[in-house]
């Protein structure tokens, strides 16, 4: 992840709006995967995509999982201008005309890209409140709990502002296959919702646990690299 510095990026005029077509019945489970929750939808046809913005294809949604603090004063991998938020989601899509699977993809150019919005303290977020409500059931390590009707639009902040950027994974195998989508504007969750993350733990049924807080990568040198805007 980087900090976005909102002077050195350069608006894109050739950035088209992203275009998101997100069906509900892809959504399959949720599960504690030792690093995160997880939200996996069902890949096996072009049902959830999204399409436009810096992108030359559609990419099929795989999976979306989130990035938190044990405090409010941070949780975020990217920044704005120094600026760090309490959490981040990120939407992970593959590459179906490149890749046969998202597996491959993983490892290819351009194989991913992964949106990201971030949370900030405000209102209750009604939409996520679903995925709240499950996370008790996926408190330990390696568990998983149906979840059947979610669409993730619902996370989507209604601004179309973003910036993009290519990088890389932010856990390991930390490859360079991401184009980075990151959505300018926060969404709002409450307290409460942000203490239910704060409530899963690392650790598997049994263990001693240690609860699930400040999964997030350290900021990386942005190099020679530049991130484009949306908007001026
Ligand atoms: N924070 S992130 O969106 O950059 C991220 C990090 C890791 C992985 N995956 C780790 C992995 C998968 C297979 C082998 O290893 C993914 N992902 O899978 O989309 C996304
Ligand atoms: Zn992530």
């Amino acid at each position: 992840p980087i900090n976005i510095q909102w002077r050195d990026s350069v608006y894109d005029p050739h950035l088209k709006p992203l275009k998101i077509h997100y069906d509900p019945t892809t959504c399959l489970y949720i599960w504690n995967n030792g690093y995160s929750f997880q939200v996996e939808f069902d890949d096996s046809a072009d049902k959830s995509v999204i399409m436009g913005g810096p992108l030359e294809n559609h990419y099929r949604l795989k999976q979306f999982h989130f990035h938190w603090g044990a405090i409010n004063e941070w949780g975020s991998e990217h920044m704005v201008d120094s600026k760090v938020y309490p959490a981040e989601l990120h939407l992970v899509h593959w590459n179906p005309v490149t890749s046969t699977s998202f597996e491959e993809a993983i490892m290819e150019n351009n194989g991913l890209v992964v949106i990201g919005v971030f949370l900030k303290l405000g209102a209750h977020h009604a939409g996520l409140q679903k995925l709240v409500d499950a996370l008790p059931a996926v408190k330990h390590k390696d568990t998983i709990v149906e979840f059947d009707v979610f669409d993730p639009s619902c996370l989507m902040p209604s601004c179309p502002d973003y910036w993009t950027y290519d990088g890389s994974l932010t856990t390991p195998p930390l490859t360079e296959s991401v184009t980075w989508i990151i959505k300018k504007t926060p969404i709002e969750v409450d307290q409460n919702q942000l203490e239910e993350f704060r409530m899963l733990l690392f650790t598997s049924a049994g263990e001693e646990e240690k609860r699930m807080v400040d999964n997030f990568r350290p900021l990386q040198p942005l190099m020679n690299r530049t991130v484009r805007s949306s908007f001026r």
